[in-house]
């Protein structure tokens, strides 16, 4: 990501904040789960279709969450039985899109199980099981356990019996207990999975590990042993696989894993004050760009890059810092715990025209993006066999305001 600092310049090129992906980490982040049969983007992470029809070139399958993910990787040509739906509800015309599409669904819900059987009896399903435990990164992004809204319990007994009702196909269990999530709590996925399969005794084609993977933020971070995680899975769909008495495919959801390190937030440093003896810089984005730092307190490895030298400055001598955005909320923060209290991060010191680089936001940073403010969404740019190109151009006033006229 550094050396691209070199290529870019910052000042003429693009004005303003703007998102940058660098395809080649995506790339190889998919090479490392080639061992898996089916991977499953999860778009919500980053869903620009020029970065899905570029995953699409790898074999990756992908998952959708609501109508418009749906049109997405429609629209990214991905083929029908390439695509499955995941939601704990169904609105009607998404249902009306899956019906008539055939798309398979993965069920979350028994009145779920309800809609769709009534209008499209023996239509393939998954059911998204909760196992009764979960993790994430925060409370906020735990899907399993009895705090969470997510899945069908491990235990419900009207389940299968409404499968039947409807004579749906069910073609897989899948089961996702959250994002970021370390690996002792994946590992128990796996013992829930064989457990369910146990408890179901019927006979499916796949099982899915769903997403989750984290990834380092933090140098302390530990990287997720792949082949370790790979093996345990494959172990429990081997058995699955004996039990059954054949073959299961064992597909893999994952959304940041693939997407969170190839991208980076550029900004620029609009103001720098104190405020009696607290030093803030603000800076010309805000959370309606990145969500993560406010809504989870996420860190994100911030580098600067002067506005007259253009690299990044790796100096040691650091300044207390507090980062925040242009919102009219105090909470616009960038440098801020879960429960909201300011954190101060030692960085170079720095003058309005200096670039923030935040690291680590291919993944749920742009997809998160809003138009708080009435703020305009910033550009999105793409580094792709050596060049950059706009996949996103910077909203404008008419874009903004099309809705209400
Ligand atoms: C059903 C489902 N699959 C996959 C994912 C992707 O998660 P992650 O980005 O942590 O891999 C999510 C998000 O938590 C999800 O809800
Ligand atoms: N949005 C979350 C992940 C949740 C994924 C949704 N199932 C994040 O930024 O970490």
């Amino acid at each position: 990501m550094y050396n691209f600092f070199k290529n870019i310049n910052l000042n003429k090129k693009y004005s303003g904040p703007f998102w940058l992906y660098n395809f080649n980490i995506i790339k190889k982040k998919i090479l490392k789960l080639k061992k898996f049969d089916i991977i499953r983007f999860a778009q919500k992470s980053c869903s620009n279709i020029n970065i899905l029809k570029l995953i699409k070139k790898y074999n990756v399958q992908i998952d959708s969450v609501s109508y418009g993910e749906l049109n997405r990787a429609i629209n990214s040509g991905f083929n029908r039985k390439n695509i499955i739906f995941t939601s704990d509800i169904i609105d009607y015309d998404t249902l009306k899109k899956i019906v008539k599409l055939k798309i398979t669904v993965n069920i979350g819900s028994i009145d779920m199980l309800h809609q769709l059987g009534k209008i499209s009896p023996k239509h393939k399903i998954w059911i998204r099981i909760n196992p009764g435990f979960g993790h994430g990164h925060n409370e906020k992004t735990n899907t399993g356990g009895e705090n969470s809204k997510h899945g069908i319990w491990y235990n419900d007994k009207s389940l299968y019996g409404i499968i039947k009702k409807y004579n749906f196909k069910l073609c897989g269990i899948h089961i996702h207990i959250g994002s970021g999530v370390d690996y002792k709590h994946l590992k128990n996925v796996c013992y829930a999975m064989m457990n369910q399969i146990l408890y179901i005794n019927k006979s499916i084609k796949s099982i899915s590990a769903g997403g989750g993977l984290s990834i380092p933020y933090k140098k302390k971070d530990r990287i997720i042993n792949i082949k370790n995680y790979f093996n345990l899975w494959n172990n429990i769909r081997n058995k699955i696989s004996n039990y059954l008495g054949k073959k299961i495919t064992l597909e893999i959801e994952p959304g940041r894993f693939l997407t969170a390190e190839s991208g980076i937030l550029v900004t620029q440093v609009k103001s720098v004050k104190f405020i009696k003896n607290k030093y803030f810089v603000l800076i010309d984005a805000g959370f309606n760009d990145l969500l993560r730092p406010v809504m989870y307190g996420s860190y994100h490895k911030i580098s600067v890059i002067k506005k007259k030298i253009s690299y990044i400055n790796k100096s040691t001598f650091r300044v207390p810092t507090i980062v925040g955005g242009p919102l009219c909320e105090s909470g616009d923060i960038f440098t801020q715990n879960s429960n909201g209290k300011i954190k101060i991060r030692f960085l170079p010191k720095v003058s309005p025209g200096d670039y923030l680089i935040f690291h680590n936001t291919g993944a749920y940073g742009s997809s998160m993006s809003s138009n708080y403010n009435s703020r305009l969404l910033i550009p999105e740019i793409l580094f792709y066999k050596n060049k950059f190109k706009i996949i996103r151009k910077k909203q404008n006033i008419k874009d903004l305001l099309k809705l209400e006229n």
